[in-house]
Protein backbone atom coordinates (compact mmCIF):
# COMPACT_ATOMS: atom_id res chain seq x y z
CA UNK A 1 0.00 0.00 0.00
CA UNK A 2 1.36 3.39 -0.54
CA UNK A 3 1.60 6.11 1.97
CA UNK A 4 2.98 9.30 2.21
CA UNK A 5 5.17 8.98 5.18
CA UNK A 6 6.81 5.25 3.86
CA UNK A 7 5.99 1.72 5.08
CA UNK A 8 8.63 2.02 8.22
CA UNK A 9 5.64 1.59 11.81
CA UNK A 10 7.98 4.12 13.50
CA UNK A 11 6.61 6.63 10.82
CA UNK A 12 3.42 5.34 10.05
CA UNK A 13 1.92 7.07 12.82
CA UNK A 14 -1.82 8.52 12.38
CA UNK A 15 -1.57 12.12 11.68
CA UNK A 16 -4.13 14.35 13.94
CA UNK A 17 -5.98 16.26 11.97
CA UNK A 18 -7.70 19.61 12.57
CA UNK A 19 -10.99 19.20 12.78
CA UNK A 20 -10.59 15.96 11.99
CA UNK A 21 -12.94 12.97 12.06
CA UNK A 22 -11.01 9.67 13.64
CA UNK A 23 -13.31 6.97 12.23
CA UNK A 24 -11.62 3.03 12.46
CA UNK A 25 -12.26 3.41 8.81
CA UNK A 26 -9.80 5.93 7.96
CA UNK A 27 -6.31 5.33 7.01
CA UNK A 28 -5.16 8.73 7.75
CA UNK A 29 -1.50 7.49 5.70
CA UNK A 30 -2.71 6.48 2.69
CA UNK A 31 -2.36 8.63 -0.10
CA UNK A 32 -5.04 10.02 -1.14
CA UNK A 33 -5.40 10.46 -5.25
CA UNK A 34 -6.73 12.96 -6.89
CA UNK A 35 -8.00 12.27 -11.05
CA UNK A 36 -8.10 14.92 -13.16
CA UNK A 37 -7.70 15.49 -16.80
CA UNK A 38 -4.39 17.43 -18.06
CA UNK A 39 -6.01 20.35 -19.10
CA UNK A 40 -4.17 23.87 -17.55
CA UNK A 41 -7.49 24.70 -16.20
CA UNK A 42 -8.06 21.05 -15.04
CA UNK A 43 -4.64 20.92 -13.10
CA UNK A 44 -5.41 24.34 -11.60
CA UNK A 45 -8.60 23.19 -10.44
CA UNK A 46 -6.84 19.54 -9.29
CA UNK A 47 -4.50 21.83 -7.38
CA UNK A 48 -7.11 24.10 -5.59
CA UNK A 49 -9.35 20.84 -4.59
CA UNK A 50 -5.98 20.47 -3.29
CA UNK A 51 -4.87 23.10 -0.55
CA UNK A 52 -8.14 23.66 0.40
CA UNK A 53 -8.08 19.77 1.84
CA UNK A 54 -4.52 20.39 3.06
CA UNK A 55 -5.74 23.11 4.38
CA UNK A 56 -9.25 21.60 5.90
CA UNK A 57 -7.23 18.33 7.17
CA UNK A 58 -3.88 19.97 8.30
CA UNK A 59 -2.35 17.43 5.94
CA UNK A 60 0.70 18.22 3.84
CA UNK A 61 1.23 17.96 -0.18
CA UNK A 62 2.62 14.57 -0.27
CA UNK A 63 -0.54 13.15 1.82
CA UNK A 64 -1.88 13.52 -2.30
CA UNK A 65 -0.77 12.11 -5.43
CA UNK A 66 -2.63 14.13 -8.16
CA UNK A 67 -3.15 11.72 -11.54
CA UNK A 68 -3.46 12.92 -15.10
CA UNK A 69 -6.19 11.39 -16.79
CA UNK A 70 -6.43 11.46 -20.71
CA UNK A 71 -10.27 11.63 -21.99
CA UNK A 72 -11.46 11.61 -24.99
CA UNK A 73 -12.77 15.36 -25.33
CA UNK A 74 -9.27 16.64 -24.73
CA UNK A 75 -8.32 14.42 -28.01
CA UNK A 76 -10.67 15.32 -30.35
CA UNK A 77 -9.56 18.40 -31.37
CA UNK A 78 -10.63 18.47 -35.14
CA UNK A 79 -14.59 18.94 -34.97
CA UNK A 80 -17.21 20.65 -32.68
CA UNK A 81 -17.67 18.51 -29.50
CA UNK A 82 -21.22 18.41 -30.39
CA UNK A 83 -20.52 16.08 -33.59
CA UNK A 84 -18.56 13.67 -31.74
CA UNK A 85 -21.52 12.50 -29.97
CA UNK A 86 -22.41 11.14 -26.54
CA UNK A 87 -22.23 12.76 -23.21
CA UNK A 88 -19.61 12.23 -20.69
CA UNK A 89 -16.63 13.08 -23.21
CA UNK A 90 -14.72 14.97 -20.27
CA UNK A 91 -15.27 12.06 -17.62
CA UNK A 92 -16.13 8.66 -18.74
CA UNK A 93 -11.89 7.81 -18.36
CA UNK A 94 -12.04 9.49 -15.48
CA UNK A 95 -15.42 7.52 -13.83
CA UNK A 96 -13.18 4.05 -15.07
CA UNK A 97 -10.20 5.07 -12.86
CA UNK A 98 -12.59 5.97 -10.01
CA UNK A 99 -14.95 2.53 -10.39
CA UNK A 100 -11.30 0.75 -10.76
CA UNK A 101 -10.18 2.41 -7.34
CA UNK A 102 -7.04 4.36 -9.27
CA UNK A 103 -8.11 7.14 -7.83
CA UNK A 104 -10.52 8.21 -4.82
CA UNK A 105 -12.16 11.61 -5.89
CA UNK A 106 -11.86 13.23 -9.08
CA UNK A 107 -11.98 16.78 -9.74
CA UNK A 108 -14.24 18.60 -12.29
CA UNK A 109 -15.66 21.59 -13.84
CA UNK A 110 -19.54 21.19 -13.28
CA UNK A 111 -20.15 22.49 -16.54
CA UNK A 112 -19.14 19.59 -18.01
CA UNK A 113 -20.92 16.76 -15.91
CA UNK A 114 -23.35 14.85 -17.29
CA UNK A 115 -26.59 15.17 -15.22
CA UNK A 116 -26.92 11.45 -14.64
CA UNK A 117 -23.64 9.73 -13.79
CA UNK A 118 -23.10 6.49 -13.58
CA UNK A 119 -24.13 4.11 -10.81
CA UNK A 120 -21.68 3.73 -7.80
CA UNK A 121 -20.71 7.59 -8.29
CA UNK A 122 -21.71 10.69 -7.17
CA UNK A 123 -21.06 14.25 -6.84
CA UNK A 124 -20.50 14.52 -3.11
CA UNK A 125 -18.60 18.17 -2.76
CA UNK A 126 -18.95 21.74 -4.70
CA UNK A 127 -16.91 23.99 -4.16
CA UNK A 128 -17.24 27.53 -3.79
CA UNK A 129 -18.54 28.91 -6.97
CA UNK A 130 -16.45 31.44 -8.75
CA UNK A 131 -17.64 34.02 -11.00
CA UNK A 132 -20.06 32.62 -13.40
CA UNK A 133 -20.33 35.27 -15.81
CA UNK A 134 -18.99 34.99 -19.57
CA UNK A 135 -15.94 37.09 -20.81
CA UNK A 136 -15.50 38.59 -24.20
CA UNK A 137 -11.89 38.96 -25.20
CA UNK A 138 -11.90 41.34 -28.20
CA UNK A 139 -9.10 42.24 -30.74
CA UNK A 140 -10.51 44.51 -32.95
CA UNK A 141 -13.02 46.01 -30.38
CA UNK A 142 -13.16 45.36 -26.59
CA UNK A 143 -16.95 44.51 -26.81
CA UNK A 144 -19.32 42.34 -28.46
CA UNK A 145 -21.58 45.61 -29.00
CA UNK A 146 -18.72 47.47 -30.37
CA UNK A 147 -17.52 44.93 -33.62
CA UNK A 148 -18.50 45.83 -36.99
CA UNK A 149 -20.73 44.31 -38.82
CA UNK A 150 -19.29 41.11 -40.35
CA UNK A 151 -16.68 40.70 -38.02
CA UNK A 152 -15.58 36.85 -36.80
CA UNK A 153 -16.01 35.77 -33.20
CA UNK A 154 -14.90 32.16 -32.34
CA UNK A 155 -17.04 29.53 -29.49
CA UNK A 156 -17.15 26.60 -29.13
CA UNK A 157 -20.21 25.97 -27.14
CA UNK A 158 -23.63 26.19 -28.70
CA UNK A 159 -25.20 28.22 -25.75
CA UNK A 160 -22.46 31.09 -26.23
CA UNK A 161 -23.28 30.91 -30.09
CA UNK A 162 -26.81 31.24 -30.42
CA UNK A 163 -26.38 34.01 -27.31
CA UNK A 164 -24.11 35.76 -29.68
CA UNK A 165 -26.38 35.41 -32.70
CA UNK A 166 -28.91 36.44 -30.63
CA UNK A 167 -27.32 40.11 -29.81
CA UNK A 168 -25.66 40.30 -32.67
CA UNK A 169 -27.32 38.85 -35.83
CA UNK A 170 -25.31 40.37 -38.34
CA UNK A 171 -21.83 38.72 -36.82
CA UNK A 172 -20.24 35.93 -38.01
CA UNK A 173 -19.81 32.98 -35.58
CA UNK A 174 -17.66 30.38 -36.19
CA UNK A 175 -16.47 26.79 -34.24
CA UNK A 176 -13.61 27.31 -32.42
CA UNK A 177 -11.87 24.79 -30.53
CA UNK A 178 -8.98 23.98 -28.02
CA UNK A 179 -7.99 25.03 -24.48
CA UNK A 180 -7.99 28.05 -23.43
CA UNK A 181 -4.60 28.97 -24.29
CA UNK A 182 -5.03 27.22 -27.78
CA UNK A 183 -8.21 29.94 -28.38
CA UNK A 184 -5.99 32.68 -26.51
CA UNK A 185 -3.19 32.38 -29.43
CA UNK A 186 -5.59 31.85 -32.05
CA UNK A 187 -7.07 35.15 -31.75
CA UNK A 188 -3.71 36.77 -31.38
CA UNK A 189 -3.08 35.25 -34.79
CA UNK A 190 -6.02 37.06 -36.15
CA UNK A 191 -7.77 34.38 -37.26
CA UNK A 192 -10.95 35.89 -35.68
CA UNK A 193 -11.67 39.67 -34.30
CA UNK A 194 -13.13 37.92 -30.40
CA UNK A 195 -13.60 35.09 -28.59
CA UNK A 196 -15.90 34.45 -25.78
CA UNK A 197 -14.90 32.20 -22.34
CA UNK A 198 -15.69 31.64 -18.73
CA UNK A 199 -14.58 34.49 -16.61
CA UNK A 200 -13.97 31.66 -13.86
CA UNK A 201 -11.56 29.53 -15.60
CA UNK A 202 -9.50 32.44 -17.12
CA UNK A 203 -8.90 33.69 -13.39
CA UNK A 204 -8.08 30.17 -12.48
CA UNK A 205 -5.51 30.29 -14.87
CA UNK A 206 -3.87 34.35 -14.37
CA UNK A 207 -5.55 35.23 -17.73
CA UNK A 208 -8.16 37.54 -16.58
CA UNK A 209 -6.10 40.04 -17.65
CA UNK A 210 -7.23 39.03 -20.90
CA UNK A 211 -11.09 39.71 -20.79
CA UNK A 212 -12.23 42.98 -22.21
CA UNK A 213 -15.28 42.29 -21.52
CA UNK A 214 -17.83 41.01 -18.68
CA UNK A 215 -21.07 40.04 -19.97
CA UNK A 216 -24.12 40.83 -17.82
CA UNK A 217 -25.87 37.89 -16.69
CA UNK A 218 -29.50 38.94 -18.15
CA UNK A 219 -27.89 39.68 -21.39
CA UNK A 220 -25.59 36.24 -21.42
CA UNK A 221 -26.52 33.95 -19.07
CA UNK A 222 -24.59 31.45 -18.09
CA UNK A 223 -24.34 27.27 -18.45
CA UNK A 224 -25.73 25.39 -16.01
CA UNK A 225 -22.64 24.50 -13.17
CA UNK A 226 -20.62 27.08 -15.25
CA UNK A 227 -17.68 28.76 -12.54
CA UNK A 228 -18.13 25.77 -10.06
CA UNK A 229 -15.84 22.73 -9.44
CA UNK A 230 -17.03 19.95 -8.29
CA UNK A 231 -15.77 16.69 -6.82
CA UNK A 232 -17.12 13.11 -7.82
CA UNK A 233 -16.68 10.15 -5.51
CA UNK A 234 -17.64 6.47 -5.07
CA UNK A 235 -21.04 6.28 -3.15
CA UNK A 236 -20.41 4.57 0.07
CA UNK A 237 -16.18 5.78 0.12
CA UNK A 238 -16.60 7.14 3.77
CA UNK A 239 -12.85 7.55 3.66
CA UNK A 240 -13.26 10.03 0.93
CA UNK A 241 -16.69 11.51 2.51
CA UNK A 242 -15.04 12.61 5.25
CA UNK A 243 -12.58 13.94 3.00
CA UNK A 244 -14.82 16.21 1.21
CA UNK A 245 -17.18 17.18 4.04
CA UNK A 246 -15.28 20.35 5.26
CA UNK A 247 -14.74 22.04 1.60
CA UNK A 248 -18.17 21.44 0.58
CA UNK A 249 -19.84 24.93 0.22
CA UNK A 250 -23.66 24.36 1.09
CA UNK A 251 -24.80 27.82 -1.18
CA UNK A 252 -23.04 26.39 -4.43
CA UNK A 253 -24.40 22.87 -3.55
CA UNK A 254 -28.25 24.17 -3.47
CA UNK A 255 -27.78 26.27 -6.61
CA UNK A 256 -25.96 23.06 -8.39
CA UNK A 257 -28.84 21.35 -7.66
CA UNK A 258 -31.08 23.55 -8.84
CA UNK A 259 -29.51 23.94 -12.52
CA UNK A 260 -28.87 20.59 -13.16
CA UNK A 261 -32.46 19.23 -12.15
CA UNK A 262 -33.24 21.99 -14.90
CA UNK A 263 -30.62 20.72 -17.45
CA UNK A 264 -31.62 17.29 -16.77
CA UNK A 265 -35.45 17.61 -17.20
CA UNK A 266 -34.72 19.03 -20.13
CA UNK A 267 -32.52 16.16 -21.29
CA UNK A 268 -29.69 19.14 -22.17
CA UNK A 269 -27.31 17.38 -24.47
CA UNK A 270 -24.43 18.48 -26.30
CA UNK A 271 -27.01 19.69 -28.81
CA UNK A 272 -29.00 22.06 -26.75
CA UNK A 273 -28.83 25.22 -26.30
CA UNK A 274 -29.40 25.96 -22.56
CA UNK A 275 -28.70 28.90 -20.10
CA UNK A 276 -29.37 28.52 -16.39
CA UNK A 277 -28.38 30.05 -13.48
CA UNK A 278 -29.41 29.67 -9.41
CA UNK A 279 -28.36 32.20 -6.50
CA UNK A 280 -29.29 32.05 -3.21
CA UNK A 281 -30.47 34.62 -0.96
CA UNK A 282 -31.03 33.54 2.51
CA UNK A 283 -33.00 30.59 2.73
CA UNK A 284 -34.72 31.09 -0.80
CA UNK A 285 -32.92 30.47 -4.29
CA UNK A 286 -33.56 32.27 -7.63
CA UNK A 287 -33.33 30.58 -10.93
CA UNK A 288 -33.76 31.71 -14.45
CA UNK A 289 -33.03 29.95 -17.38
CA UNK A 290 -33.40 30.43 -21.34
CA UNK A 291 -33.19 27.59 -23.87
CA UNK A 292 -32.66 28.92 -27.77
CA UNK A 293 -32.67 27.61 -30.98
CA UNK A 294 -28.71 27.18 -31.81
CA UNK A 295 -29.69 30.51 -34.48
CA UNK A 296 -30.65 32.40 -31.53
CA UNK A 297 -33.67 33.61 -33.39
CA UNK A 298 -36.19 31.81 -31.45
CA UNK A 299 -35.76 31.85 -27.23
CA UNK A 300 -38.19 30.80 -24.03
CA UNK A 301 -36.97 32.04 -20.63
CA UNK A 302 -38.08 31.64 -17.07
CA UNK A 303 -37.97 32.99 -13.37
CA UNK A 304 -38.52 31.83 -10.71
CA UNK A 305 -37.87 31.56 -7.01
CA UNK A 306 -38.71 29.35 -3.56
CA UNK A 307 -36.98 27.89 -0.80
CA UNK A 308 -33.80 26.67 -1.18
CA UNK A 309 -34.45 23.50 0.32
CA UNK A 310 -36.83 23.10 -2.70
CA UNK A 311 -33.85 23.29 -4.82
CA UNK A 312 -34.02 20.34 -7.47
CA UNK A 313 -38.03 20.89 -7.33
CA UNK A 314 -37.91 24.43 -8.26
CA UNK A 315 -35.41 23.39 -11.32
CA UNK A 316 -37.43 20.84 -12.43
CA UNK A 317 -40.52 23.38 -12.24
CA UNK A 318 -38.60 25.84 -14.26
CA UNK A 319 -38.08 23.08 -17.00
CA UNK A 320 -41.41 22.24 -17.22
CA UNK A 321 -42.56 25.81 -17.39
CA UNK A 322 -40.13 26.76 -20.40
CA UNK A 323 -40.82 23.48 -22.33
CA UNK A 324 -44.47 24.34 -22.25
CA UNK A 325 -44.25 27.94 -23.64
CA UNK A 326 -41.34 26.35 -26.37
CA UNK A 327 -43.71 23.97 -27.50
CA UNK A 328 -42.45 20.58 -28.61
CA UNK A 329 -41.52 21.43 -32.04
CA UNK A 330 -38.93 23.75 -30.52
CA UNK A 331 -37.11 20.83 -29.89
CA UNK A 332 -37.57 18.89 -32.76
CA UNK A 333 -35.47 20.39 -35.20
CA UNK A 334 -32.39 20.41 -33.64
CA UNK A 335 -33.07 17.62 -30.34
N1 LIG B 1 -15.82 23.02 -21.50
C1 LIG B 1 -14.63 23.68 -21.09
C2 LIG B 1 -14.80 24.40 -19.81
N2 LIG B 1 -15.34 23.81 -18.74
C3 LIG B 1 -15.35 24.73 -17.72
C4 LIG B 1 -14.81 25.90 -18.21
C5 LIG B 1 -14.63 27.15 -17.48
C6 LIG B 1 -14.58 27.06 -15.98
C7 LIG B 1 -15.91 26.89 -15.32
O1 LIG B 1 -16.97 27.12 -15.90
O2 LIG B 1 -15.89 26.52 -14.13
C8 LIG B 1 -14.43 25.69 -19.53
C9 LIG B 1 -13.81 26.66 -20.45
C10 LIG B 1 -14.69 27.82 -20.81
O3 LIG B 1 -15.91 27.66 -20.95
O4 LIG B 1 -14.17 28.92 -20.96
Amino acid sequence: MDTWLGNDTESARPIRTGRGYHGPHIMQTELFRIGTRGSALALAQAHETRSLLMQAHGLPEEAFAIEIISVTGDRIQDRPLSEAGGKGLFTKEIEEALLERRIDIAVHSSKDMPTRLPPGLELSAFLEREDPRDAFIGRTAPTLKGLPSGAVVGSSSLRRQALIRRMRPDLDVVTFRGNVQTRLRKLAEGQVDGTMLANAGLRRLGLAHEITQLLPLDEFPPAPGQGAICVEQRSGDLRAAAMLEPISHRETATALACERAFLGALDGSCRTPIAGYARIEGDRILFSGLILTPDGTKSHDVALDGYALEAEALGQEAARIVRAKAGEEFFDGWA
